[in-house]
């Protein structure tokens, strides 16, 4: 399948970088407003491929997009120390408007993979502003905070985080929801596994472990300016399980009808995703203290997404 990255900076060159070495794309193409950015990643990128691959990786404009089963949007600004994903919104709006008109007319039946934050208002922006079908608007959500929610439980527990199934839900951002009672190890309920090895989940360790996962944005990017590796893979991903019709379960945000009790909103619950996108929506049982947590994510998104007044793109 042929790939299309829009912003060639950090995010997308590192999702660009995870496709070719897992040689799920035939073919890449890095689009940039700094075009000669985009053609010095897609070199860079496509010197790695003799190692791993034979996927095909070029710069190029709008129009090389034709032909694109999936585009990912990373353009726009990045979070500064300190800074919360939700005050990129106004920034980010304005540059997918931008995108957003060059890009349709070119491949208005790929499947659009946004990854620049706030990532859920982008993806229910993008699903307004495109009129395409919001299970073909996927926005990574809370792939990237699942992915740090197996780890720390792993390693709390011993075992490798593919063994842990354990979901982060609604915001990808500081009201995002660790799903603890409806975590597993293996098959075996969490509380029980981690008794039977001798590792106990306290409020202590639970505590430590959902700020490890809520803030660990904020202490990479005080380390190191911002995170790319992590997203760069879980775009991967995503566009594994499309590219193949994996129908992999997923915590990915798409445009839904009522999560919560809050109607029309953006933000990650599990989904089904293959070949048409998001084919399935998977609403887990939740202790009565998360499902509120999770209309609270629910309803600030809602509000924020509400309050975005950019239209006039078609
Ligand atoms: N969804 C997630 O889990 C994550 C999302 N992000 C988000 O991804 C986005 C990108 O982050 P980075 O790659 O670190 O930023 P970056 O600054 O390295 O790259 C952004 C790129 O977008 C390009 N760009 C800006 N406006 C454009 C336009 N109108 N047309 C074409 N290209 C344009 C810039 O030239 C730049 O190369 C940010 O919004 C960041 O917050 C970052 C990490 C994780
Ligand atoms: C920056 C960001 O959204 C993340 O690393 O979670």
């Amino acid at each position: 399948m042929k790939v299309g990255i829009v912003g060639a900076g950090m995010v997308g060159s590192s999702a660009g970088y995870a496709l070719a070495l897992m040689g799920i794309a035939s073919e890449i193409v890095l689009v940039d407003q700094n075009s000669a950015l985009a053609l010095a990643q897609a070199e860079d990128i496509a010197h790695a491929v003799p190692f791993m691959s034979s996927t095909v990786v070029n710069a190029g404009g709008y129009r090389d997009l034709e032909g694109c089963g999936v585009v990912i949007l990373a353009a726009g600004v990045s979070q500064k120390p300190g800074e919360t994903r939700l005050e990129l919104l106004g920034r980010n709006a304005l540059v997918f408007h931008a995108v957003l008109r060059e890009v349709l007319p070119v491949v208005p039946d790929a499947i659009f993979l946004i990854a620049s934050n706030p990532v859920d208002i982008m993806t229910q922006i993008t699903t307004r502003l495109s009129g395409i079908a919001p299970q073909r608007v996927i926005g990574s959500g809370t792939i990237l905070d699942t992915a740090r929610f197996r780890s720390l439980v792993g390693r709390h527990l011993g075992i490798s985080p593919q063994s842990v199934h354990a979901y982060v839900l609604g915001e990808h951002g500081d009201s995002e929801v660790l799903a603890w009672s409806a975590a597993r190890a293996g098959s075996v309920a969490l509380s029980s596994f981690a008794a039977q090895v001798g590792s106990p989940l306290t409020e202590t360790v639970r505590a430590g472990i959902d700020d490890g996962v809520r803030n660990a944005a904020y202490k990479i990017i005080k380390g190191k300016g911002s995170t790319y590796y992590g997203i760069g893979a879980g775009l991967a991903r995503i566009v594994k399980a499309i590219g193949g019709d994996q129908r992999d379960v997923l915590t990915v945000s798409i445009a839904t009808p009522e999560v919560a009790g809050v109607n029309d909103v953006a933000l990650s619950i599990p989904r089904v995703v293959g070949a048409g996108g998001v084919v399935v929506d998977l609403f887990p049982d939740l202790e009565e203290a998360e499902y509120l947590a999770l209309n609270r994510s629910a309803s600030l998104l809602k509000q924020q997404a509400d309050a975005v007044s950019i239209t006039g793109l078609l």
